[in-house]
């Protein structure tokens, strides 16, 4: 409903001049103009006589259609449009139900004029239905007139011409009229009837903006989102990527030749330069390089400078692959001695030495002159006189109080080592326990195999590195405040976690995430050289004899061209340590798991598991027999177990009386020194067939290494991948064969392969998957001769287990 005012030709009472102020329904505003009356200063109420009020002239709302609501503006328009078409339509509501007029109910204040009744000649063309209708509307204004009060009464008789008049006018023009309302009414009223009407706008709600941007479900942050990708097979010379001409040459003598594709994008990132990267999260598929593409520019970062500080951190999670980093560390150090750089120190902590000297070799004490720190610490010796000497705790500090300093010197703590290769529980036990260890001056941390590592935070290994990095010491860092400082964080994986709550506790700054080709963030990408088999197991019980089929079968053919010279040195894992010669240190060290991450103290367990001890009593006499030249491939068999694998390798050696030189077993219990004894032996080629557990399943580099075979079915998708993933590496050839049961036929063919109804798997892989029938099983069966020779082994095994007891 919509109101004007009109200059006034009778005066109003007193009582009627805001009289509906407070009656909602009775407000006229007009939704656009959005002006409100109530807020309209209220006039003391005049005499009749002294001033002549306007008369308000109320029309229906159809006479002045709504504007169309705007296109686009949804819920808050819709309110606000509701809210303000709500009074009208009420009102309306109300005449229709046949509640009386309001506006005829009390038409003392307010004059109806219909400015749409007809014209004689209208009246005359409508229909005698219609014609009674005025006749109705003259009966109710003469009520409405016997209602009204004596004093309005005498105004309208005094003023009946003038009121004629107007009605008149009015009638003869309705439509002119209306047309020039509606105009008016829809137009937004003129700032100087505002004023004069001192009428002011209500405050509005803010215009609802809407985002233009295309809806998307992408959660994750924009550096996981967009990758650096690169092609899967661009190679380019290391003296193209700002590694020196000599340092190139060192490398390429060393068997690095060209930089692997992973490299080539990684490198660029890290390697120093004016505009400083941010950190590099690299998920590559195993055996891409991605050990060579942050060791080269750690130790060409830090062979420019001269003061030795422990600069670089790198965690992983077996002793091996610290092992395996140490040699990839020494091949860089070398390189870059050449060019005239600092010989970079390289330390290790993985627990295969008592902590008193692996804590000597990381840390060293100097006698620095310093007269006020030599009265402070005379002074403490003197306050320590009388106290219990016997402080256990100190005796593991390097440099406890029993070193002493020459007068007006201090014992100062300095570190040996630039670059510390460890597991997480011995890192933890340094920070905790060695005197002079900290981290104010690392600026590299590596974590490798990273998801492992951050899923499980073995001793809140992380928490105390980003305690550690997060140095207060001013000389530490060259810039303190910028976000180019810092240590750079280099994060890698074959099989990158995506949970951002992992990566959270890293504290990423400025992060890149680099794929390659053809890999998607979250997938797990295998290598494009590697060959899958599946062979069913009818009979579970006879497993084994299937595994021994496979093994004297033309299946497991050589791969590959013998490896280079350069190749077998970089395969000598382990030759760069003293070979067995340290096993005395580390002659009780076991594990009870699969990795040792956690394996922080020497502690002594010896041969705690039994299949273990066996092991270690049985005469290994490697050699390259005939049989290992008549056997002339290389292969590696994974057991769910330690003791799965102790006792699968001796049955294979009583089966197989043939094979039996060449077999050698790794397992966590097994020592350290007869671990690398065996990875050594196996690299030479005097051992062909090694059987493990999932120890080896991570990151170790057999580059010799043919054939994987998954004896039993790896636990999970990135467990599958990492397995088959010791061979097909540094663009060599690999097969990775895998034995189901029937029971596991479904999980196998539709976790790790992806095929089946409804089957997704999170693998990606450039080929299929073949499947495969052994020769020796005829319908499902072997010969009685054969199972009864099978069954004679396990015989054996029972009273061999039977005697360690
Ligand atoms: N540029 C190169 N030229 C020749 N060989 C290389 C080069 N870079 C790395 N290699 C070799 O490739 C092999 C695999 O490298 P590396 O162990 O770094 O792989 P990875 O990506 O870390 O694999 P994983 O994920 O299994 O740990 C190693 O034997 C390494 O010496």
């Amino acid at each position: 409903m919509y109101a004007r005012y009109i200059p006034l030709t009778k005066a109003a009472p007193p009582s009627n001049q805001n009289r509906h102020a407070d009656d909602p329904d009775r407000r006229s505003v007009h939704p656009d103009r959005r002006f409100a009356y109530q807020n309209t200063p209220v006039a003391e109420p005049p005499t009749p006589a002294a001033l002549p009020q306007p008369t308000r002239i109320v029309f229906g709302d159809e006479d002045f259609p709504l504007p169309e609501p705007k296109k686009g503006r949804f819920d808050t328009d819709v309110e606000l449009t509701g809210a303000l078409e709500k009074k009208p339509s009420k009102r309306k509501r109300k005449q229709e139900e046949g509640a009386p007029n309001e506006e005829a109910r009390i038409p003392d204040t307010e004059i109806p004029l219909d400015a749409t009744a007809p014209t004689p000649i209208e009246e005359e063309s409508r229909p005698q239905k219609d014609r009674s209708k005025p006749k109705k509307e003259k009966k109710k204004k003469q009520e409405v007139e016997e209602a009204e009060p004596e004093s309005d009464k005498r105004v309208r008789t005094r003023h009946k011409a003038v009121f004629e008049k107007v009605e008149r006018a009015l009638q003869s023009k309705p439509n002119a009229l209306s047309e020039t309302e509606k105009g008016s009414e829809l137009k937004p009223e003129p700032a100087q009837e505002v004023e004069e009407h001192g009428l002011e706008p209500l405050p509005q709600p803010q215009p609802v903006v809407f985002d233009a941007s295309k809806l998307t479900y992408e959660t994750l942050p924009p550096w996981l989102a967009s990758p650096i990708r690169v092609a899967n097979d661009s190679r380019r010379p290391f003296s193209e990527l700002g590694i020196s001409p000599e340092s190139a040459k060192i490398l390429a003598s060393k068997g690095f030749a060209d930089a692997f594709a992973v490299q080539t994008a990684v490198l660029p990132l890290l390697l120093p330069s004016a505009d400083r990267q941010g950190d590099v999260v690299v998920a590559a598929p195993t055996g891409s390089g991605k050990t060579l593409s942050y060791v080269l520019p750690m130790v060409h970062d830090i062979s420019k400078g001269a003061v030795t500080r422990l600069r670089a951190l790198i965690v992983l999670p077996t002793r091996e692959l610290v092992q395996q980093v140490q040699q990839a560390c020494e091949a860089c150090v070398a390189a870059f001695v050449i060019g005239g750089g600092k010989r970079v120190k390289i330390g290790t902590a993985v627990g295969n030495k008592p902590f008193k000297t692996e804590q000597s070799a990381i840390i060293g004490e100097e006698q620095r002159y310093d007269p006020d720190g030599w009265e402070k610490w005379n002074k403490k010796q003197r306050e320590l006189v009388s106290l219990d000497d016997s402080d256990d705790g100190d005796d593991l500090m390097l440099g406890s109080e029993k070193t002493t300093p020459l007068p007006w010197h201090v014992i100062q703590y300095v570190s040996k080592v630039d670059i510390l290769i460890c597991t997480p529980g011995r890192l933890v036990e340094h920070v905790q326990k060695t005197r002079g260890f900290d981290l104010d001056y690392v600026r590299w941390l590596v974590v490798d195999e990273a998801d492992k590592l951050l899923a499980q935070d073995f001793q809140q290994w992380l928490d105390m590195v980003m305690k550690g990095l997060s140095t207060e010491k001013r000389t530490a860092r060259d810039f303190p405040g910028s976000n180019k400082t810092g240590p750079r964080k280099v994060i890698l994986s074959a099989t990158m976690t995506r949970d951002i709550s992992l990566l959270n506790g890293l504290k990423l700054s400025r992060p890149r995430l680099v794929l390659l080709e053809g890999s998607k963030a979250g997938e797990q990408t295998l290598p494009t050289l590697l060959k899958e088999s599946a062979i069913k197991v009818r009979e579970s019980t006879l497993k084994p004899l299937y595994l021994l089929d496979l093994l004297n079968s033309d299946l497991l053919s050589a791969l590959n061209q013998a490896p280079t010279k350069a190749e077998e040195d970089k395969m000598s894992i382990g030759e760069s340590e003293s070979g067995d010669s340290d096993s005395s240190s580390e002659s009780s060290e076991a594990s009870s798991s699969d990795s040792d991450p956690g394996s922080g103290s020497d502690s002594d367990s010896s041969s705690s598991d039994s299949a273990s001890g066996a092991e270690a009593k049985r005469p290994r006499k490697a050699q390259t027999s005939t049989n290992a030249r008549k056997f002339g491939t290389t292969v590696l068999i994974f057991t769910k177990s330690n003791e799965a694998a102790l006792r699968l390798s001796r049955l294979l050696e009583i089966l197989s009386p043939d094979l039996a030189p060449l077999i050698g077993t790794l397992t966590s219990s097994t020592k350290t020194s007869r671990r690398k004894h065996t990875l050594r032996l196996f690299s030479q080629g005097k051992l062909r067939i090694l059987v493990a557990s999932d120890l080896v399943s991570r990151g170790i580099d057999l580059l010799n290494l043919e054939h994987v075979i998954n004896y039993d079915l790896p636990i999970s998708e990135t467990s599958y991948v990492h397995r088959v993933g010791r061979t097909a590496r540094a663009g060599r050839a690999g097969h990775a064969w895998t034995l189901f049961e029937h029971s596991e036929g479904h999980r196998f063919w539709h976790d790790f392969v992806g095929e089946g109804k409804g089957a997704t798997t999170n693998i990606t892989r450039s080929g299929t998957v073949e499947r495969v029938r052994l020769e020796g099983e005829r319908d499902g069966k072997f010969s009685e001769e054969r199972i009864k020779a099978y069954e004679q082994a396990l015989q054996q095994l029972k009273k061999e287990a039977a005697e360690r007891k």
